[in-house]
């Protein structure tokens, strides 16, 4: 199996996360203010466990070569996701200060830590398809939204956002994720009991995403 049998076995999951009112409100620029920062000050705390995650897939690898897929992608989401997040964040008025003395919020918690725990108790493919709806998903929207009718670039506050994620650097990195992951899962068949299990962390993780859409707009 493949990232893409992940992706078709949930396609109207995968399209509710992807193509979420959140997203599409992004895109033309109606996206409230209070739920756009809901949204990133909670994102701020996802990133800082999804860098823990990465790095209990390096703690799980067994050869150096191996390690080198989720450095690079621990790296990147250090020095560019990150960094990009908080200085974002001070344009929006939101200090670094502010973003350490935040609550966490009941579907980041859910989230992150649901993927903490399949990284301890389960393998390294498990882990990796824990992450993939994240780097994926964001890659895919950053594709999709600058090519729809409704997305503006004029007076959006949202298109610095829209960049960071239809940027170079961010669609390679989904590019070379779904590159190890599928070398990861090609000896395993779909329909197999680990297949099963792979399908049901991913469809699991797509479901948390969607949550995370929602709590940024239960909060406007
Ligand atoms: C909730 C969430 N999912 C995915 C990404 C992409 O890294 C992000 N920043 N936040």
């Amino acid at each position: 199996m493949n990232v893409s049998d992940l992706i078709t076995a949930n396609q109207s999951l995968w399209q509710e996360y992807t193509q979420h009112r959140f997203v599409r409100q992004l895109g033309d620029g109606t996206l409230p203010d209070s739920a756009f920062r809901h949204y990133l000050i909670q994102d701020y705390l996802f990133l800082k466990h999804f860098a823990r995650a990465y790095a209990l897939a390096i703690y799980k690898c067994d050869s150096f070569s191996a390690m080198q897929r989720p450095l690079t992608a621990l790296t990147g989401l250090l020095e560019h996701e990150t960094s990009l997040h908080v200085a974002y964040c001070q344009e929006w008025g939101i200090s670094e200060q502010d973003l350490e003395n935040i609550e966490e919020d009941s579907g980041t918690v859910a989230y992150t830590r649901l993927v903490l725990d399949i990284g301890q108790s389960g393998s390294l493919t498990e882990l990796y398809v824990a992450l993939a709806p994240c780097a994926l998903g964001y890659a895919e929207i950053g594709a999709w939204l600058p090519k729809q009718s409704f997305t503006a670039r004029a007076n959006n506050p949202y298109i610095a956002w829209i960049d960071m994620y239809a940027g170079e650097t961010f669609q390679q990195l989904a590019v070379d994720e779904t590159r190890s992951l599928d070398e990861m899962m090609k000896e395993i068949s779909a329909d197999s009991q680990q297949g099963r299990k792979l399908n049901r962390i991913f469809r699991d993780a797509t479901r948390m995403e969607i949550a995370f859409w929602e709590q940024g707009l239960n909060k406007q």
